[in-house]
């Protein structure tokens, strides 16, 4: 499979508000496994404009499909002139390990956004790499984009896109996030990932836990967070809480809202996803 590297494959195509999206098949170098990722190009994009990127990280179980399908993200992208990428959440394919009890938080679909350092996950789960580096590089190869970008996502892609951020300001122009697993080395997820992946180093955690991260940054890259306040996971798993105060401890210009009677699915993303293209297209044009 290798000869793929950097070619793309489209696999579907669907005209969407004058724009398309589209999925891809690719060879990736840094997972080692053939991925699948979805795009929205915006009709500036088919005028020979180069548009900015707005880089989408889903959650537990999702794939590249969930946020195209269901956040109702295009309308909006359209009209400001976004490109939107949604790589998949882990590795994938026959020969990728999956978690032996086939748990959703573990394994295929929750590859945290991390790069494991342990036996057997580290061959293929290289999620923090391909995110920062590969998939950008390609998109940026292959696309009417420009290398401005923006980063979001939501629940374990919240995490992945605030740590990414946090990581990387150089990179990004603005991150923002719905129900991020804001303390990872303080939850039930995060524990059971990153003891898997990352082992019992837990120095080795603390550089993907968001909120240990934003506490210590001197990044000023502006970020936004939603939260409903009727989110099943908000207390055990997401503690934005841990957010709130790391901002306080750095400084850090984080603006998170909490929403009554909004739970943790994509009906409330589709309700407030809007603002975040709003914010990001804000920042890209700067
Ligand atoms: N308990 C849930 C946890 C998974 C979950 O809630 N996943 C969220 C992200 S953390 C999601 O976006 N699911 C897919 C969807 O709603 O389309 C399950 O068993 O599926």
């Amino acid at each position: 499979m290798s000869e793929l590297a950097n070619e793309l494959e489209n696999v579907s195509a669907n005209k969407c508000f004058g724009g398309w999206h589209k999925q891809y098949r690719h060879f990736s170098r840094t997972l080692g496994c053939t991925m699948r990722f979805a795009v929205y190009l915006p009709p500036q994009a088919m005028v020979g404009e180069n548009v900015p990127v707005l880089y989408w990280l889903s959650g537990l179980t999702c794939t590249d499909e969930n946020f195209m399908q269901k956040a109702g993200a295009q309308r909006m992208a359209a009209e400001l002139g976004l490109a939107i990428v949604a790589p998949d959440t882990s590795p994938r394919g026959d020969e990728v390990p999956d978690d032996p009890a086939q748990a959703y938080d573990l394994g295929l679909g929750a590859g945290f956004y991390v790069n494991a350092s342990e036996a057997p996950w580290s061959r293929h789960y290289q999620m923090y790499d391909y995110v920062v580096k590969e998939l950008p590089e390609l998109i940026e190869a292959h696309f009417p984009v420009s290398d401005r970008r923006a980063i979001s996502g939501h629940s374990m892609g919240g995490h992945g896109a605030l740590t990414i951020a946090l990581r990387n300001p150089e990179r990004y122009r603005s991150v923002s996030a719905f129900s991020p697993i804001s303390h990872p080395v303080d939850c039930p997820w995060g524990q059971k990932a990153f003891r898997a992946y990352l082992g019992d180093d837990q120095a080795l955690w603390r550089e993907y836990d968001a909120s240990l991260l934003m506490a210590d940054t001197r990044a000023t890259l502006p970020a936004l967070v939603d939260q409903g306040m009727d989110d099943a996971f908000l207390e055990r798993e997401l503690k934005p809480e841990t957010l709130e105060a790391a901002a306080r401890a750095s400084g850090y210009p984080l603006t998170l809202r909490r929403h009554e009677g909004y739970d943790h699915s994509y009906y409330f993303i589709a309700s407030f996803i809007g603002d975040h293209l709003q914010f990001h297209s804000r920042q890209l044009a700067q």
